[in-house]
């Protein structure tokens, strides 16, 4: 299928292992677009893992960290980026992905989270005896945030992420409407 021309920025929001990483990247290889992933941007600056930011520097610096990055990439003009899932946490955070982009959701089961992100030891939040409770009250707390800024919300559960990328790519070009060309042919 030829690949299709989508206007400006686009901004993946969601919990942990809901895909934002891996369909963000999907999705810019298709609309030729650059990906940008916030967490990928800190470990390249910090030159450590997340994990290790946490330990050292606690989750405070490192949501400054984030916003740092978030307020740098969003000046660009035709992006992809995957941001890290509590992101939307910072109201200046969910301002500046909502003012310079579509905002996409990305929804995936807490089953399907904990199964995508069983063997993963760089989600701090998660290293806890009860990931199953903490991803729900991570989803009590954060749903209504992504749902705040959201242009579109998908669910990823049980989804081919080739299969998300086309669904992804309809709804946007539904979202952005036809180009003045076409709607002008189509209404003489
Ligand atoms: N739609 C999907 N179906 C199955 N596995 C997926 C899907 N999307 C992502 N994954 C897998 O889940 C894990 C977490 O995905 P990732 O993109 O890192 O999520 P996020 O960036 O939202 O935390 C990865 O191992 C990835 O391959
Ligand atoms: O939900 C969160 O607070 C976090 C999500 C992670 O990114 P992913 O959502 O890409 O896993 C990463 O930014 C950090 O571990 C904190
Ligand atoms: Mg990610």
């Amino acid at each position: 299928m030829p690949t299709m021309k989508l206007a400006g920025n686009l901004f993946l929001v969601g919990l942990m292992g809901a895909g934002k990483t891996t369909v963000g990247r999907a999705l810019a290889r298709r609309s030729g677009k650059t990906f940008y992933d916030s967490d990928y941007e800190i470990e390249q600056r910090t030159g450590v893992r997340i994990a290790t930011i946490f330990d050292i520097e606690g989750e405070r610096r490192f949501r400054e960290r984030e916003t740092q990055v978030i307020t740098e990439l969003v000046q660009q003009q035709d992006i992809v980026l995957g941001t890290g899932g509590g992101a939307i946490l910072s109201p200046l955070n969910r301002q500046l992905l909502a003012r310079h982009g579509t905002v996409i959701y990305l929804r995936a089961s807490i089953d399907d989270i904990l199964t995508r992100t069983q063997h993963c030891t760089n989600r701090p939040l998660l290293q806890t005896a009860d990931p199953r409770a903490k991803l729900e009250a991570l989803f009590t707390e954060r749903d209504p945030l992504y749902r705040e800024i959201a242009d579109i919300v998908i669910d990823t559960s049980q989804q081919n992420v080739n299969l998300l990328v086309c669904q992804l790519e309809e709804r946007l070009a539904r979202l952005q409407g036809p180009p003045p060309e076409a709607s002008k042919h189509e209404n003489p």
